[in-house]
């Protein structure tokens, strides 16, 4: 998607607006990060304290009159329906047509064709096709062996003298503060944890949550997600800690938010942004008009021309007539 580079420029704005409730650029505001999590991937991006080595992951961009350097980089498949649809095929162990899911609630179970799960270019289909085969799912409610598959999803080997995200992608360490949407507030927002809890609580609450078995009297309204909270938390944490290697001290630079000045964050905002060219590239030129006495001066004599016209005129009418 294009969100990840159009939504610095969204968020900047947008705040910047709902501060100076002006077009324009205040002086010395940092660039806020953004990380997105969508369906089929996940972006982050932010402005790195150093240069980065690496241009493939850097943008460059002019708004309000400003030279930007960002970093940037979208993992495909690490979104959140592709990243759990990956951990279901790595907890398939084919042909075996029952699948343990230690992040799903204990007592909760679901089937799935053989088709549902290998329709995607993000796993790896088995050699022997069977597209029918039914696969039931049944849910163990065991977040450490949860959270051991799901970091097997991601390859965290760096070269040397180097610093990465995941998968060998080079990332500078991350800096500033953070507004994580879309996937990441969902969850979160579900959880009661988009306002600024603390790191322990945060993983405590996902603790507790993931060993509760699957009870739908718990939760009483109708919520289609309700079995992928405890798989889609646990997924952030890890790419948030292990992946992006936020830590206990940062953590608190991440704001789950889903609106900014009083606008919802999502990448289709950012783009029609940018796309229609709202934002200026150039910083707003202050035009002056008159000094208010220069102005004032300029009023009175046009009245007292009008007044002293009319008064030409009458006595020109009267001199007339008599
Ligand atoms: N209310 C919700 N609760 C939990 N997950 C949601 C909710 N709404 C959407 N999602 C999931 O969040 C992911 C990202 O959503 P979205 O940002 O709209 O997707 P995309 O960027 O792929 O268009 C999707 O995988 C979707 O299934």
């Amino acid at each position: 998607s294009f969100g990840w580079i159009t939504i610095n420029y969204l968020l900047e704005t947008l705040v910047k607006y709902s501060f100076a409730e002006k077009w324009e650029h205040p002086q010395d505001t940092e660039v806020l990060g953004a990380l997105d999590l969508g369906g089929a991937s996940t972006q982050i991006t932010f402005q790195p304290g150093v240069t980065t080595e690496d241009n493939s992951t850097s943008i460059f961009f002019r708004l309000y009159g400003r030279n930007y350097s960002l970093y940037t980089h979208s993992y495909l498949c690490y979104g959140q329906t592709q990243a759990l649809k990956m951990l279901l095929a790595a907890l398939h162990k084919v042909p075996h047509p029952l699948i343990s899911h230690p992040c799903y609630p204990a007592g909760y179970w679901e089937n799935v064709t053989m088709s549902d799960l290998y329709n995607s270019p993000c796993v790896h289909a088995p050699s022997t096709p069977s597209p029918a085969q039914v696969l039931t799912v049944i849910g163990t409610g065991d977040p450490a062996a949860c959270s051991t598959a799901i970091q097997k999803l991601f390859n965290f080997t760096c070269g040397a003298n180097r610093t990465c995200g995941f998968n060998g992608v080079y990332q500078p360490p991350v800096r500033g503060q953070f507004f994580a949407f879309a996937g990441f507030y969902y969850t979160f927002h579900f959880l009661n944890l988009t306002s600024q809890q603390s790191f322990s609580n945060v993983n405590s609450t996902i603790q507790t949550f993931c060993n509760k078995s699957w009870l739908v009297e718990t939760f009483p309204q109708e919520d289609k997600f309700l079995h992928t909270y405890c798989s889609v938390a646990i997924y952030i944490l890890t790419l948030l800690l292990d992946g992006y290697k936020f830590n206990e001290h940062t953590w608190s630079n991440i704001h789950f938010s889903r609106q900014a000045a009083n606008t919802d964050i999502g990448w289709t905002l950012g783009f029609m942004l940018n796309f229609t060219n709202m934002i200026p590239t150039e910083a707003l030129e202050h035009v002056k008009g008159h000094q208010p006495s220069v102005w004032a001066g300029a009023v009175s004599f046009i009245v007292l021309a009008i007044v002293a016209g009319l008064v030409a005129a009458f006595l020109q009418c009267f001199w007339k007539t008599k």
